[in-house]
């Protein structure tokens, strides 16, 4: 863009009078997520996701999402609410034209113009790591039961000390991976990251399984036996554990190793066996990678989020087996709730005029004001 079209660009922003922030969307490279908020005489939305009520402004967040190969459903959606025209947030009932909503996400960018034409709003642009980071702080902070651990099936929600959140790891993992060291308030560096994450899973599950969605892959994911496709230690020392090492027989000494021996076609293997195996691979490879940034990093918690997780407990399980075997039981794998809406709900909150801040301050200075998820 030369200095002309910036200029041009600059000209052709909303007063800031005009813009009525009760949205943002993050829209990231496998999932676009929505954040809004209704009154509370607003007609309610049911199929939100683990809505919040706000009893202090007197209405609700909800939480959406779509996959972003679907953009027009979003785009439908805002419609269908009348989002575009301010629901019921105007102060005299009358619909009225929304100019601008934070957006983050790469999709920020590569759809600002779908934005523009199809809804008539431009996408004032925040950065992600800024959006996640202020989004997990705040959920953590002032939404009751948002953070858990998860481990052999039982889940067990984890008080936070507000004053003592602090440092943590944070690991988002959404179509990639991101892991980010967390010291404070807007305090915090991306301290590593892998491409192999959510949309690897998702990707190579639709190759190898013939999978219709995600929600298939993960089902699948959950009946299946990953022995069939791993190969275990017991497997090369014919039963045995390898003691000498810590390694017991039922661990996998290879993902996807037993294959090489089998003179199989990809047919001959179940679907469902094949999903396992590789969410395992892929949770097992992201909870180790975690471990050594907690390690090197000192931290003691990490926090993993984004949608590949999808509360399902399998993945869940496998994370937080890998933390605990790292780590020999010193580093605690924790769980969010809001899981992939963090970047959305830093968005939400990177305008203040929602007052989601000064409910911040309120909640500080007293613990029983905290949210409710419903
Ligand atoms: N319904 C779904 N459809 C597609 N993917 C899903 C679904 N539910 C969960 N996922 C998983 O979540 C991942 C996307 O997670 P998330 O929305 O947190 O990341 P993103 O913002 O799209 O990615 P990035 O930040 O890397 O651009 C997908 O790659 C997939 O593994
Ligand atoms: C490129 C982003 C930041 C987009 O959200 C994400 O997909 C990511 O962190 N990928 C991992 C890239 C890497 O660190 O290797």
């Amino acid at each position: 863009m030369d200095l002309r079209d910036a200029e041009a660009e600059r000209n052709m922003e909303p007063n800031h009078s005009e813009c009525i922030y009760h949205m943002a969307v993050d829209i990231g490279g496998s999932l676009t997520k929505l954040v809004y908020f209704t009154k509370n005489n607003d007609h309610s939305d049911d199929e939100s996701e683990a809505g919040v009520s706000c009893p202090v402004l007197k209405g609700r967040l909800n939480f959406k999402k779509f996959e972003t190969s679907k953009i027009y459903d979003c785009l439908e959606f805002i419609k269908s609410m009348k989002l575009h025209l301010g629901g019921s947030q105007q102060q005299d009932g009358l619909e009225r034209q929304i100019t601008a909503i934070k957006a983050t996400g790469g999709g920020a960018y590569k759809y600002a113009d779908l934005f523009k034409e199809r809804l008539g709003i431009s996408l004032k642009k925040e950065d992600e790591m800024d959006c996640l980071v202020a989004g997990a702080d705040f959920l953590l902070k002032v939404v009751r039961q948002e953070a858990f651990t998860y481990m052999d099936d039982q889940k067990q929600f984890v008080q936070i000390d507000q004053n003592d959140l602090h440092p943590y790891l944070l690991v988002n993992i959404g179509s990639g991976v991101g892991m980010y060291k967390v010291d404070g308030d807007g305090k915090f560096e991306r301290v590593s990251g892998t491409s192999i994450g959510g949309g690897t899973f998702w990707g190579l599950g639709k190759l190898l399984t013939k999978c219709e969605s995600f929600d298939d892959l993960l089902e699948q994911s959950s009946r299946g036996n990953n022995r069939a496709i791993d190969m275990l230690v017991g497997d090369i020392y014919g039963g045995m554990d390898y003691s000498k090492i810590g390694l017991s027989s039922t661990i996998i000494a290879s993902s996807f190793g037993k294959v090489i021996s089998d003179n199989k076609d990809l047919e001959d293997y179940k679907p469902e066996d094949i999903a396992r195996s590789l969410l395992r691979m892929i949770s097992n490879n992201i909870g180790q990678i975690a471990y050594l940034n907690a390690l090197l990093f000192g931290l003691k918690r990490i926090f993993f989020a984004g949608f590949f997780i999808r509360s399902h407990p399998f993945t869940m399980d496998t994370l937080s087996a890998a933390v605990d075997f790292w780590s020999k039981g010193e580093a605690k794998a924790m769980f969010l709730k809001h899981e992939g809406f963090l970047g959305a709900m830093g968005a939400f909150m990177s305008s203040d005029k929602h007052g989601l801040q000064e409910l911040l301050v309120k909640q500080q200075q007293n613990p029983n004001n905290m949210l409710c998820c419903d």
